[in-house]
């Protein structure tokens, strides 16, 4: 087994949703980002990279190239998901924690973690997406920006 760790942040800037797990959330503000700025697939996909010691997100998908301008993180995602299954390996389970003020991710979670499975390949059981606020205290607590920790345990294919 090797287990992996992930974090992200993305500040809000303009628009009316912010894309969670892979969900579109409706908010009143949107996220500054090259991508779609996805903090919950950004911190998995940093946990299944780095449970193989092979770098984080920024290196395989630079922030300076413009292919990934306004991508989708579910390609991000994959492309992770097959450097793991290339080498023999898989997700067993991951956890994911999103720490925002608002929106509410509670009634998203569910979609996410089912989208997740799906990307992955394994069953949504093995797929947790939770989520707390700051008590309104820090960057996140004042509203200005929604972070993601993730952990995920990887297992023999
Ligand atoms: N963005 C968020 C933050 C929290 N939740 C849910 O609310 C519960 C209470 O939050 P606390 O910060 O007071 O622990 C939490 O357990 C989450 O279920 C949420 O859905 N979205
Ligand atoms: C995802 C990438 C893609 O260019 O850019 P951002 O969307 O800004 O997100 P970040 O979490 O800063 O990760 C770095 C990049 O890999």
């Amino acid at each position: 087994m090797r287990i992996g760790q992930g974090y992200d942040v993305h500040a809000f800037g303009d628009g009316d949703h912010v894309m969670i797990g892979g969900v579109r959330v409706p908010h009143e503000r949107g996220v500054l980002a090259h991508s779609d700025g996805d903090v919950v697939l950004h911190a998995l996909c940093d946990a299944m990279l780095g449970a193989l010691a092979l770098g984080d997100i920024g290196i395989h998908f630079p922030p300076s190239d413009p292919r990934w301008k306004g991508a989708d993180s579910r390609v991000f995602l994959r492309h992770c998901n097959e450097l793991l299954r290339e080498r023999g390996w898989r997700v067993g389970n991951a956890d994911v924690t999103v720490v925002c003020e608002r929106p509410r991710v509670g009634p998203h979670a569910p979609a996410m973690r089912a989208l997740i499975a799906d990307e992955l390949g394994i069953g949504m059981d093995d797929i947790s997406v939770k989520a707390t606020t700051s008590e309104r205290m820090g960057f996140t607590g004042r509203g200005e920006g929604i972070a993601a920790m993730a952990t995920c345990l990887l297992v023999r294919a």
